[in-house]
């Protein structure tokens, strides 16, 4: 279960965001920061309370031994902690910069611009001689080499649930409180756009459902969450089912050759195939093929990371974004997908000319259940671009999130022995040898926490992008116009104050009779989804795709890391990704032979059962492929 969730603390003026232990380790503002001894002295509790806490051990599972990637994981945070604690980051703000915002201000436009780049620069608490935001200045080089969000969790601890982060002029501030990245996600939502996150991803997503603001925004929202209705979703359990057999049998023919796999890419292959398919009927069959499609989609994907991650916006120099090789690539890649796109939405629109149509709320097409196609029927007064603009957001907002999510249970399942020993007794009792129904997926309740758990270790993103369209106050401090955020959803996720064991892979801190975790019954520290209006729109599909395709494959198969793997360390696109793969060895499973008792029903040759005692069961299918005798399911 979560720790206690205060939001009450000392980093703040007022009603303060976050609390750090009773040592009185948090700061209120850079004004009042502690020389850097205390400061190295709190950072070293704190440290030691994160070792104690972290994972990697026993724990629910049992990983049993150390963990390399846990290890390194601990060595570049000590050695961050190092640097925080010698003062690098540490700016001491200089109590003039109110009063020369105000003298400036009053300069006509010269001076108001001066002034606007002051408070940038300064932060808004300073230039409106309110409380400051506790500030840290970041040179590059500490984000350089690992994932951008690593480095935020320990001047989290050191800063508190909110700060400022500069590089060189750029400002972002870093949220890492539920309450505040409650007010700016739900409370006052309306005061906040996506930013930087819609600038980033313009030339993939467009006017998309992801980067969308106001009335765009507003419009298409109301016209795709219908599309994701009870009964479609549920009708995709039939498609994640047989994507999920596709996958096995690769995974087979991989056992069988004594071949280890690379997962992360195969997982990557599995939900494009799955969203291909449920937003615009489109088989892209990457598990089997590598066509121009799937390259032109993987080449996209790659761009919007590299985008969201490069510090220089190189795709937007005039002349080089004509002649650079790889943006050539990338156009080349967006008119492909594009001129699909089209013939999708022009094949459909045929195909809904043609129809019967009597639409519904609940209204699905048996033969092309898509999203696509409900849009269409549905009469959506919408243009062919903001249509591609919906359709690509959605390939890609559902496509690498739940590969990620699969990739990363995957790793934490090879490290948990016992989670994952406990996660196949709960499949073997629930799946037969058919795909499984809505009715299946109910019952693997211990599948879901696995899911849910990992999504707390792993979260897709690991940050919530946002800027403030006005004036407001967070946890207390006054934020201007204009303030680029992020909130940290992977700090909220690991909060030691939150979480017991926060590194911890236990599956078991959700009770199986318990509600499904949410923002809400987590009180916005647990955010897998995101939370308010901006709430994923594909939150149950994802659920049931990644609980549907786990349980298939670690039903038919055992997965341990491959002997001599490279260490799997983790690195940012747009979701958490391995830097060098998650390579398997996978073994089909063998079941010890079930001995035949007295209350066991008897099968016929008739295939009419006949019960010698009132009760249990022997399917003959399951005899036929030997599944029950230490054969392979
Ligand atoms: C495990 C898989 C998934 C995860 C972890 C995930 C996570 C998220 C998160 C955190 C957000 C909120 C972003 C923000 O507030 O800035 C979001 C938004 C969104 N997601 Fe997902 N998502 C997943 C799967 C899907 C799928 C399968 C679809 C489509 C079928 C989808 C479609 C969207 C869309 C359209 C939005 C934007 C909603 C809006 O702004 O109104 N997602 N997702």
């Amino acid at each position: 279960m979560p720790a206690a969730a205060s939001a009450t603390g000392l980093s703040s003026p007022g009603a303060a965001p976050f609390r750090l232990p009773a040592s009185g380790c948090a700061h209120q503002g850079h004004l009042r920061l502690p020389p850097p001894a205390a400061a190295a002295a709190c950072r070293r509790r704190l440290l030691l309370r994160c070792a104690a806490s972290s994972g990697g051990g026993d724990g629910a599972g049992g990983s049993g031994g150390s963990d390399p990637a846990l290890e390194e994981q601990r060595r570049r945070q000590a050695e961050l902690a190092a640097r925080i604690a010698s003062g690098e980051f540490t700016v001491q703000g200089p109590g003039w910069i109110a009063p020369l915002v105000g003298k400036l201000s009053k300069l006509g436009p010269p001076g108001e611009l001066a002034a606007a780049l002051l408070t940038r620069v300064a932060g808004a608490g300073a230039a409106r001689g309110g409380p400051e935001i506790p500030q840290a200045v970041g040179s590059i080089n500490a984000v350089v080499g690992q994932a951008f969000f690593v480095p935020l969790y320990d001047l989290f601890l050191t800063y508190g649930g909110i700060f400022r982060l500069n590089f060189g002029p750029k400002s972002f501030l870093i949220v890492s409180d539920p309450a505040i990245a409650k007010h700016i996600l739900r409370e006052n939502s309306k005061a906040y756009s996506k930013g930087i996150l819609a600038e980033i991803l313009e030339f993939v997503m467009g006017t998309g459902l992801i980067p969308a603001d106001g009335e765009i925004w507003r419009v298409r929202r109301r016209a795709i969450v219908p599309a994701l209705h009870q009964k479609y979703v549920t009708a995709m359990i039939g498609l994640f089912g047989e994507a999920s057999d596709r996958f096995c049998e690769k995974l087979d023919k991989a056992a069988v050759d004594g071949e280890d796999v690379e997962m992360e890419s195969l997982f990557s292959r599995f939900t494009l195939d799955v969203i291909g398919k449920a937003v615009f009927n489109y088989d892209f069959d990457s598990l089997s093929y590598d066509n121009g499609i799937v390259e032109a989609v993987y080449v996209t994907l790659r761009e919007a990371e590299m985008r969201s991650t490069s510090p220089i916006p190189t795709w937007e120099i005039p002349i080089w974004k004509d002649i650079s090789p790889r943006q050539k690539k990338v156009n080349e890649a967006l008119k492909l997908i594009n001129s699909t796109l089209d013939e999708l939405i022009a094949i459909c629109k045929r195909l809904v000319e043609q129809e019967d149509l009597q639409f519904h709320e609940e209204y699905m097409n048996e033969q092309d259940p898509s999203i696509l196609h409900f849009l269409l029927a549905s009469g959506d007064d919408v243009s062919s671009k903001q249509l591609r603009d919906d359709l690509m957001t959605m390939l890609i907002a559902g496509h690498e999130t739940s590969a990620a999510v699969l990739t990363w249970t995957f790793y934490l399942l090879s490290k948990y022995p016992k989670v994952m020993a406990k996660l196949q007794d709960e499949v073997d009792s629930v799946l037969g040898d058919g795909l499984p129904t809505i009715e299946d997926v109910k019952k693997l309740k211990y599948t879901t926490r696995v899911i849910n758990e990992s999504l707390r270790l792993y979260p897709q993103p690991p940050v919530l992008i946002r800027r403030s369209l006005e004036d407001d106050m967070l946890g207390g401090y006054p934020i201007g116009r204009g303030e680029d955020i992020f909130i940290s959803v992977w700090n909220l996720h690991h909060c030691p104050k939150h979480w017991d064991d926060a590194e911890v892979f236990n599956p078991e801190r959700w009770p199986l009779d318990g509600p499904n975790p949410n923002e809400i019954n987590q009180n916005f520290s647990y955010l897998p989804f995101g939370g308010g209006p901006r709430k994923c729109v594909g939150d149950m599909f994802a659920t049931f795709e990644t609980v549907v395709a786990t349980a298939m494959l670690v039903k038919r198969f055992d997965f341990q890391m491959a002997p001599g793997a490279p260490p799997v360390d983790m690195t940012t696109g747009a979701t958490i990704h391995t830097t060098e793969g998650l390579k398997m060895t996978v073994t089909r499973r063998t079941r010890a032979p079930v001995i035949p008792n007295l209350e066991m029903k008897i099968i016929s040759d008739s295939q009419e059962p006949t019960l010698s005692t009132p009760s249990m069961v022997v399917s003959a299918a399951s005899v036929a492929s030997g599944e029950d005798q230490g054969g392979v399911s």
